[in-house]
C-alpha cells in the first residue's frame, strides 16, 4: 500500500499507524459476524415521488429501514458537500481542533456526544474507540452564523441547503408514516420536531486491523428518523433475520433508518433497525447523516411503554453509557409484567 506520509497528520494521534501497533493483539470485535444469505440488493427501495402509506407500512414493520430514490436532493449538492468534507477532514488534526468548534463541532473516537458536545467514553479501554472522526452540526444554529474563513463559509452554506432538503424529506416521510399509523395530527406534530434536526458528517479512518475494530458498533439510532448519504466505499450493514446484510452503496441514493423514538411512538408496530459500520484497511469512508427527534418535552404515550419524553430517554442513555458502558435504550422504558406488579 502506498500512502502519503503526511496524510496521517490529519488523523487524531490515537489512530496513526505507529500509535496503533500495540493495540493489535488486544481484543477483537465482540459482535457476531455471521452474514446474511439475503442479497444486499434485497434492501427495500422507496421512490420518494410515489411514496404511499401502504408501500411504507410493511417495510417499516419488517425492516425498519429502506433505500430512498428520487429524493430530489441535487446530485451536485451531494458531490460538493463530499468534496468539502474531504478537504476539511484532510487538514492537520490540530487545525481541525482549532477551526471546528461549536456549533460545527469536531469530535473523534465515538459518535456518542453529551449535551455539551463531549465524546462519551464508554469504558477505560482503547478498544472501545470507534475508528471515526466527525462534525456535529445542529441545523437550527447554521443560519445564525457566518464564518470568516471562505472554505468553512461555503461548507456551512451547503450544509444549510442539505439540511433544508433533509428536513423536507423527513417531514414527508413522517407524514406518510403518521397516516399509516392513524396518528391524530396534534400528536404527529409533537412527535417530529424539525428544529431538533442535526447533521453528522463522518470520516471513517483507514484501519490497519480492520477485522478487529468498528467504524460504529452495532446500535439503533435514538432518533425518529435518520437519513444517511454514504459515499461509494461501503461498510454499512443492517441486521435482518438474525444476520448482517451489507447495504451496498448505490450512487445518489439515501438510506432511511427508523430510530428508537419511531418504534416507541408506533407502539412497536415499526422497528428501530440495528446497524453498524465496518472500517476499511485501505480506504477512508465519508457519510453525511441527518437525525431528527421528537419535541423534547412531548410525552410519548403508548401501551407498551411508560410515558416518557425524548429528554428522559437521552438522560437515561447518557447515564447508561457512563455506568454500564452501553446504551440500553427502549427496554429501560418498556412495560414488563415485572414493572406492572
Ligand atoms: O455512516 C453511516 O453510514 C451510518 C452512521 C450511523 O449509523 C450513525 O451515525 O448513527
Ligand atoms: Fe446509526
Amino acid at each position: 500500500m502506498t500512502t502519503n506520509p503526511g496524510k496521517f497528520n490529519s488523523y487524531p494521534p490515537f489512530f496513526r499507524p505507529n500509535q496503533t501497533v500495540d493495540h493489535v493483539e488486544h481484543g477483537s470485535k465482540s459482535e457476531s459476524d455471521s452474514c446474511s444469505d439475503l442479497n444486499s440488493d434485497s434492501v427495500p427501495v422507496i421512490d420518494f415521488q410515489l411514496m404511499k402509506p401502504e408501500n411504507l407500512s410493511k417495510i417499516c414493520k419488517e425492516w425498519g429501514m429502506f433505500r430512498l430514490v428520487n429524493h430530489g436532493i441535487p446530485v451536485d449538492l451531494l458531490r460538493q458537500l463530499h468534496a468539502y468534507a474531504n478537504k476539511l477532514f484532510s487538514l492537520d488534526f490540530e487545525s481541525k481542533q482549532a477551526l471546528l468548534t461549536s456549533p460545527m463541532l469536531y469530535f473523534w473516537g465515538s459518535p456518542a456526544l453529551t449535551m455539551s458536545g463531549k465524546v462519551q467514553q464508554t469504558g477505560p479501554c482503547s478498544q472501545n474507540f470507534n475508528w471515526l472522526e466527525g462534525l456535529n452540526v445542529p441545523l437550527s444554529k447554521m443560519t445564525q452564523l457566518e464564518y470568516q474563513d471562505p472554505v468553512l463559509e461555503s461548507f456551512r452554506s451547503l450544509l444549510e441547503e442539505y439540511g433544508n432538503h433533509q428536513t423536507r424529506l423527513a417531514k414527508a416521510i413522517f407524514t406518510t408514516m403518521a397516516q399509516d399509523l392513524n396518528f391524530p395530527p396534534p400528536k404527529a406534530a409533537s412527535y417530529l420536531s424539525p428544529p431538533t434536526g442535526i447533521l453528522r458528517v463522518y470520516r471513517y479512518l483507514q484501519c490497519p486491523m480492520a477485522e478487529q475494530r468498528w467504524g460504529i458498533n452495532a446500535h439503533t439510532d435514538s432518533s425518529v428518523l435518520s437519513i444517511i448519504y454514504q459515499d461509494q466505499v461501503g461498510g454499512l450493514q443492517v441486521y435482518k433475520n438474525d444476520k448482517w446484510l451489507d447495504v451496498k452503496p448505490i450512487q445518489d441514493t439515501l438510506i432511511v433508518n427508523l430510530g428508537d423514538m419511531m418504534q416507541a411512538i408506533s407502539n412497536d408496530k415499526y422497528v428501530s433497525v440495528k446497524h453498524r459500520v465496518k472500517v476499511n484497511k485501505n480506504k477512508e469512508r465519508i457519510s453525511m447523516g441527518y437525525f431528527v427527534f421528537p419535541h423534547e418535552n412531548a410525552v410519548i404515550e403508548s401501551s407498551k411503554y411508560k410515558p416518557f419524553t425524548y429528554a428522559d430517554f437521552r438522560a437515561e442513555k447518557e447515564l447508561d453509557l457512563k455506568n454500564v458502558g452501553i446504551k440500553i435504550g427502549l427496554p429501560r422504558f418498556r412495560i414488563t409484567e415485572e414493572n406492572e406488579l
